[in-house]
């Protein structure tokens, strides 16, 4: 594998890797998907957010043709998953969130193994580099921890070179090395022209890794935006708050200069006292997002 040293990565096409409009799903008759509409162009990575049960595992399921759908049209490179034959499935990478391989194994063995399934796979070697896990080659799957697993499944998921990856939760259970090496893997995948589709519940993975972030929440993509975009109408809101008479007060708005103008001419001889000003960050405006208890935003 390359690295790709400071180089931007390029950018994503207007070509559109997938489609997805009206996707609707439900189990037993409990609504999880309610009409999500998404395009992916190809070479962006995209990530979806949402909280526990928001359907993301299952919007991605259909996707890669494991799961069906009740409604809505589905392309993926170019082809409805659900009727997508062995040439189509060949050209994507999953990442489940489920076991990738059986436990007697070695890891290396394992590698070895499925690169027979694939036309021109990644070398084993490069691939232990790539998910660092160079050092446990000789372990057996079943003795790996969990986030081994989860590094040995995205090097599975990344094996054939395909054009567009799934990765449902890829780093869950990962340690910050790993995680951050995995970041590596990502963006040299998306310097190589890869398209790539993760679910996260890290919203600094998203940040980093996303060109746009999708945030599902009560069966629909309630906004899809560039991570530093995302939630811009909440985001102009500042809070500015200070100590007055011991007391703390507060006050939002979208003009905090004219606040702070307010209150220093109310202090014409010395500081305003625990005096901030602060703007929701993106856990902030996630929350608010898929309505989970951070505080309102007056207009
Ligand atoms: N095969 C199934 N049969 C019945 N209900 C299911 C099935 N698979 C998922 N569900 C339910 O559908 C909802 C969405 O599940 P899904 O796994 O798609 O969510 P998710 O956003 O991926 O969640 P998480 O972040 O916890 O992985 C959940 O309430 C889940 O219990």
């Amino acid at each position: 594998m390359t690295t790709t040293g400071l180089q931007p990565p390029p950018a994503a096409t207007d070509r559109a890797a997938l489609t997805v409009r009206g996707l609707r799903k439900q189990y037993a008759g409990r609504s999880v998907l309610d009409g999500v509409d998404l395009e992916v162009r190809a070479g962006e990575c995209f990530a979806l957010l949402g909280p526990n049960g928001a359907g993301k595992t299952t919007a991605i399921e259909v996707l890669e043709g494991v799961r069906s759908r009740d409604a809505g049209e589905v392309t993926v490179l170019g082809e409805d998953p659900a009727t997508a034959g062995r040439a189509w499935r060949a050209r994507i990478g999953v990442v489940s969130q489920g076991e990738a391989a059986g436990p007697a194994l070695t890891v290396q063995e394992t590698l070895d193994h499925f690169a027979a399934y694939h036309a021109t796979p990644r070398s084993t070697a490069d691939l232990l580099d790539a998910v660092g896990l160079a050092d446990s080659s000789g372990t057996r799957v079943a003795r790996l921890s969990g986030g081994q697993r989860r590094r040995l499944a995205v090097a599975l998921g990344v094996q054939g070179r395909p054009e567009l990856v799934f990765l449902d939760e890829p780093t869950t259970g990962m340690d910050p090395v790993a995680r951050r090496q995995f970041w590596q893997l990502i963006r040299e995948l998306r310097a190589a022209g890869t398209t790539v589709l993760l679910t996260t519940h890290y919203l600094d993975e998203a940040a980093e890794l996303a060109d746009r972030v999708g945030v599902i929440a009560a069966g629909r993509l309630v906004e899809v935006a560039p991570p530093d975009e995302l939630g811009a109408a909440l985001r102009r809101q500042a809070t500015v708050r200070w100590l007055d008479d011991g007391a703390w007060r507060e006050v939002r708005t979208e003009q905090p200069a004219a606040v702070l103008r307010d209150l220093l001419a109310e202090h014409p001889h010395g500081e305003v006292p625990g005096l901030a000003v602060t703007r929701p960050g993106l856990e902030d405006v996630y929350l608010q997002l898929v309505g989970a208890g951070a505080p309102e935003v007056d207009a």
